[in-house]
């Protein structure tokens, strides 16, 4: 399943924090401190945006796919440099849905 995806990179990420930093590329952002990650996730939003700007004219859809799997991870990174789990943030996507859902509800009953 695509959320076992998610979790096993999670793992990953964890095990990458207590990793020498020139073992592998997390571990070495990890070292370099959350202003390091924050720059990557910062480049990465810009590089997704002009991949957005270029799919919409070009039809070609694939250079965003690959940018925002840049982004997600970089963010990911940076959430675990924090201790914060993907979990958290599928908690809250599902805690708005299911107001979303039970606004929908009731409106489809009036
Ligand atoms: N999903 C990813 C992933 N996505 C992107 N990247 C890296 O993110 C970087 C982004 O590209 P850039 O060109 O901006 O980066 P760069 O020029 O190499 O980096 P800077 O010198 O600019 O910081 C590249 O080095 C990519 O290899 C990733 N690196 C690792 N993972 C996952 O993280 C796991 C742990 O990785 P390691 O820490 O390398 O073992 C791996 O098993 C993968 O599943």
């Amino acid at each position: 399943m695509k959320s076992d995806v998610l979790a096993e990179l999670a793992a990953t990420l964890e095990e990458r924090k207590t990793a020498a930093a020139d073992s592998s590329y997390v571990a070495s952002l990890h070292a370099k401190g959350l202003n390091k990650i924050l720059e990557k996730v910062g480049e990465e939003s810009i590089e997704t945006i002009i991949a957005a700007k270029d799919a919409a004219i070009s039809g070609d859809k694939s250079d965003l796919i690959y940018e925002t799997a840049d982004l997600w991870f970089h963010t990911l990174v940076m959430l675990s440099h924090l201790d914060i789990g993907p979990d958290a943030i599928l908690d809250e996507l599902a805690r708005r849905f299911n107001l979303s859902g039970l606004d929908e509800k009731a409106n489809r009953s009036n």
